[in-house]
């Protein structure tokens, strides 16, 4: 079954008098529990497509579901609640709130949704165990390296269990062995419990863990490959 369906998105950035075509009627479904990734030369379209497929931008046209939910046309407060109902997100950058712990971070999320103090704190806790940092739930993201900080950015992802987890590069930043121990952590959590993935990736360690690679240029699908 498709988590999500892409059908013909398109998506033009003005700038004054120049409209740069960033998706041109863009195709593509995934269905749950795929771990794939998005490549292309720079430019070529894959963080607009991300973020269209986590609701925080819209197609001038086309249309785009999401864990059976039409996104297209759906007003800015419902979807934020898409998105924290049903979509995590992993940045480049972490995108960590500098002020609160790691065990915090991954509260928020629960927070937001309503759950109770203890049952969110013992959620979180058991997930940073299960993403390799028990014993540094206290600290602060820059107390953390930066592998640990994506780690945290990981299980603050996944901790709502969403229906689907995309991420920006989510290696960019990390040195290469990092970033191998991340994916593999990935790759685990996708195989373990089913959590759909989507990367846009420059890394070939990222391409090489890809079940399915589909390869953007110019805002449109090039070619796709599938491994086993
Ligand atoms: N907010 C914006 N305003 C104007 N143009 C934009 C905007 N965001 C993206 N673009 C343009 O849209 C095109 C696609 O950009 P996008 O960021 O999706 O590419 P990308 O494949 O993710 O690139 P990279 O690998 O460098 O991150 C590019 O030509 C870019 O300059």
């Amino acid at each position: 079954m498709s988590i999500v369906n892409v059908e013909k998105a398109s998506r033009i950035y003005r700038q004054d008098s120049i409209a740069v075509k960033a998706l041109d009627e863009v195709s593509v479904a995934i269905d749950a529990g795929e771990f794939t990734t998005l490549v292309g030369p720079s430019g070529s379209g894959k963080t607009t497509l991300l973020n269209q497929i986590g609701a925080l931008d819209e197609p001038d046209s086309g249309r785009i579901q999401v864990a059976g939910e039409e996104i297209t046309g759906l007003s800015r407060k419902k979807r934020t609640l898409l998105r924290l109902w049903k979509i995590g997100f992993v940045f480049q950058e972490y995108n960590l709130i500098g002020v609160l712990s790691a065990q915090e971070n991954v509260e928020y999320v629960l927070m937001l949704r309503g759950v109770p103090f203890r049952e969110r704190r013992a959620e979180a806790g058991r997930i940073l165990v299960e993403v390799g940092l028990q014993g540094l739930e206290r600290r602060l993201p820059h107390e953390l390296s930066g592998g640990q900080q994506q780690r945290v950015a990981v299980a603050r992802a996944i901790v709502s269990k969403p229906a689907i987890v995309l991420a920006d590069e989510p290696t960019a930043n990390l040195d290469s062995t990092t970033g191998a121990a991340l994916l593999d952590l990935m790759r685990g959590l996708n195989a373990e419990h089913g959590i759909t993935f989507v990367f846009s990736t420059h890394d070939p360690m990222v391409m090489e863990r890809a079940r399915r690679i589909i390869h953007l240029r110019d805002g449109r699908v090039e070619r796709e490959e599938r491994r086993p």
